[in-house]
């Protein structure tokens, strides 16, 4: 059994510097994570990468030789994984032991979760192999200052939990950058009345019906939770990877393979 963090979330929330300092991080506690660079138009790492999409195919490469732009030539390089999914990255998942634990950096288009199915695959493909997987789910905090910002990146948040269907854990990024500390308590884990009000607020009356339905939406699936993250907190950083620990029950199988080990000892005697 392998674990799996899919690092996701909107261009620029964070993600692998998140990454980097949750490699950081484990490495003071003295425990291995393994950080995988999905992103093909990535160049600088603050993380040792462990296996790298651009071993495979790189965006500079597609776009140049296919014509395509950014956007394009990264879905193209995405599919190109997905076509690789048997032969590259098994071979590169074989590398790696049995309860060993990886960090998958993601691009950042919001597409690549909402509306191709390449990350599914790629996450069943995961499963296949044994891994236990969960999204984390990246959003700034700077989505705190506007209540239509924060509503956009919930639904986008939504889109990423319906269509990959695994445990999701919501991560407010950027802590540090809050200089408001009212807006913590108002957006970390807000009234939804409250919401609704304050989106009715600012938006003109015809929205009402529309809001009112946003906001049902957004409250029966529990998705306006967010864990704060800020990187300079060693404590910070150890609560948010406890939280994606659990919901992949990291530690929790060690446990019961114990347990299952006393049970064979039993049986032999
Ligand atoms: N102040 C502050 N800045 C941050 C933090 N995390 C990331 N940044 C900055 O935000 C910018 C984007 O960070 P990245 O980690 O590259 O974000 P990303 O989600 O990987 O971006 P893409 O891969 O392009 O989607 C960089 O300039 C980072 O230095 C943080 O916790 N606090
Ligand atoms: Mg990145």
């Amino acid at each position: 059994m392998g674990y799996a963090q899919l690092v996701i979330g909107p261009a620029g929330s964070g993600k692998s510097t998140y990454c980097s300092s949750l490699y950081r991080h484990c490495e003071t506690m003295c425990r291995t994570i393994n950080i995988i660079n999905l992103d093909p138009a990535a160049e600088n790492f603050d993380y040792p990468v462990a296996v790298d999409i651009r071993e495979l195919i790189n965006l500079e490469d597609v776009m140049e030789e296919l014509g395509l732009g950014p956007n394009g030539g990264l879905i193209y390089c995405m599919e190109e994984l997905e076509d690789n999914l048997d032969d590259w990255l098994t071979e590169k998942l074989d590398d790696f032991l049995d309860d060993d634990y990886l960090v998958f950096d993601c691009p950042g288009q919001i597409e690549l979760f909402s509306h191709v199915p390449v990350l599914k695959n790629f996450v069943e493909h995961l499963q296949r192999k044994s891994f236990n997987v969960c999204v984390v789910y990246l959003l700034d905090s700077q989505f705190m200052t506007d209540v239509t910002k924060f509503i956009g990146g919930c639904l986008s948040s939504l889109s990423a939990m319906i269509q990959l269907e695994l445990p999701h854990v919501n991560i407010m990024s950027k802590m540090d950058l809050v200089k408001n500390k009212k807006d913590l308590d108002d957006f970390l884990s807000p009234e939804p009345q409250m919401l609704l009000s304050q989106l009715n607020r600012r938006m003109a009356p015809q929205f009402e019906k529309l809001n009112k339905a946003l906001i049902d939406l957004v409250d029966e699936y529990s998705m306006v939770s967010f864990i704060p993250l800020d990187l300079r907190k060693e404590n910070s950083i150890q609560y948010v990877l406890s939280q994606i620990d659990m919901s992949i029950q990291y530690g929790e199988d060690a446990d019961v393979k114990v347990k299952d080990f006393d049970i064979d000892a039993d049986d032999d005697e």
